[in-house]
């Protein structure tokens, strides 16, 4: 076996139990390396099986080819190959909007637990590090790539992270491989190239163990980010509450809790609880947070995130996921069964008791009452303003009518007309 083989076996040690491994298959000289290796593993060691995947993006003409070429090196190798082809969406940056594309190609065709190997080395990760810095990073872009992640329903690992770019060369010319050569590569518009090109090769010289004193500055980040995380995790578990209205399933926190942090503090908290929510905002763009905290006390103020957004309302913090604030075109929710209505964002809202089956239910329009026994006809308005029901949640509370008249209020058991007192209307969230 040799030194690069065993390197990889070693990274991929504790994934040999998995259900299979996928190459992303590039056809470019490291993913065709990284190719050869696990073929030779295979072959020596009871691995998972093995399979590679190109995807093509369909954005120069010279890339046609390159489908068959990673076709025929597989089949040399005997390694099951697809090919997958994606439309690259109109981004700013090309670049960005293939990488967006290729991922989620190669995410959606994981098969559960399946291991995605990708062929990143350390001079990538040299690359990486730096360009971040010079685009103003803080600890968490100053990581580098992970070494490994979850992606889709199985796990992203990069075996060749510690392996430099020089090793890899070596390799493919001792066991006389073929790879494509990307013409894109040799321009230097983009910035990657250009340091690549033109930078790096300077700083090497210059600073011969560049690449692995890099590697430690990623390692230092990575330690000091767990370190960050820890904190956050404490102040997270001070700072949560249970929504209120209590049935409501968003996630909250606690305002005066997280006010009396540092602003670096909570900054750090409200990071680490979006995390699996949202893309953060880069650090240019934490105004909004101020704003939010600064608004009058009546204010119900909202930051605006990518996948939802934060809200104010009272004491708390509310953190509103996008299809909350999305309301449909159509006001009326769909039946998916007898008394069971189909929400936004896959949640369920669950009708039983006494007529739950012939209830219309659907989203406020302005103008509704209800006959509360014994209070008369109210207007739906001010019964949702005396309880302090946020703004946000006015209308997306669902409603019930019969015959067109509004019965009830779900997840406020108290607005029930007469004959609809006994009848439960419960949301479970999407899960
Ligand atoms: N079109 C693609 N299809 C499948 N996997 C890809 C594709 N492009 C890149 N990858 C995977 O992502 C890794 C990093 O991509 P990057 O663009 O840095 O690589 P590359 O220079 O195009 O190719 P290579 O790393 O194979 O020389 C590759 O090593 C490969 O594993």
């Amino acid at each position: 076996m040799t030194n690069l083989q065993q390197k990889v076996y070693r990274e991929l040690q504790e994934h040999v139990g998995a259900p299979g491994w996928c190459l992303a298959f590039s056809g470019g000289l490291d993913s065709a390396v990284l190719l050869h290796v696990l073929a030779a593993l295979c072959r020596q060691y009871a691995c998972p099986p093995l399979r590679a995947v190109h995807v093509h993006h369909g954005l120069q003409a010279v890339a046609d080819d390159w489908p068959d070429h990673c076709r025929m090196q597989c089949e040399q190798l005997a390694v099951p190959f697809q090919a997958v082809f994606v439309q690259v969406g109109n981004a700013a940056s090309t670049e960005q909007a293939a990488r967006d594309a290729r991922y989620a190609a190669l995410a959606g065709q994981l098969e559960p637990g399946e291991v995605l190997l990708l062929a990143q080395h350390q001079d990538d990760q040299a690359e990486t590090l730096l360009l971040r810095l010079l685009r103003g990073s803080g600890v968490t872009g100053l990581q580098g790539m992970p070494g490994t992640r979850p992606l889709g329903c199985g796990l992203l690992l990069r075996p060749l992270l510690q392996v430099p770019r020089r090793q890899l060369e070596e390799y493919a010319r001792q066991h006389d491989l073929s790879w494509i050569d990307d013409p894109s590569n040799r321009s230097d518009i983009h910035d990657r190239n250009f340091l690549r090109n033109r930078v790096m090769p300077g700083l090497r010289r210059r600073w011969p163990g560049l690449d692995t004193v890099l590697q430690r500055t990623a390692a230092h980040m990575r330690e000091a980010q767990g370190l960050l995380d820890e904190l956050a995790a404490i102040d997270l578990q001070q700072a949560r509450r249970q929504a209120q209205p209590d049935w409501l399933t968003l996630e909250c926190l606690d305002l005066d809790c997280v006010r009396a942090l540092s602003t670096a503090r909570q900054i750090n908290l409200i990071r680490f609880w979006l995390r699996d929510k949202t893309l953060p905002p880069d650090s240019a763009h934490w105004a909004g947070w101020q704003a939010l905290l600064q608004a009058g006390a009546d204010a119900q103020p909202l930051w605006q995130l990518q996948d939802g957004a934060l809200v104010r309302h009272g004491r708390r913090l509310y953190w509103l996921p996008k299809h909350w604030q999305q309301v449909p075109a159509d006001p009326d929710l769909p039946q998916v069964a007898n008394g069971r209505y189909r929400l936004p964002g896959n949640g369920v809202l669950q009708v039983a008791g006494l007529h739950a089956g012939s209830l219309r239910a659907g989203y406020r329009q302005g103008g509704e009452q209800l006959d509360l026994p014994g209070r008369g006809r109210r207007d739906l308005k001010r019964l949702l303003q005396e309880r302090q029901v946020p703004v946000f949640l006015r209308n997306r509370l669902p409603l019930l009518f019969a015959d067109g008249q509004l019965v009830a209020v779900a997840g406020l058991p108290e607005l029930r007309s007469a004959a609809f007192v006994g009848l439960e209307a419960d949301w479970i969230p999407p899960r």
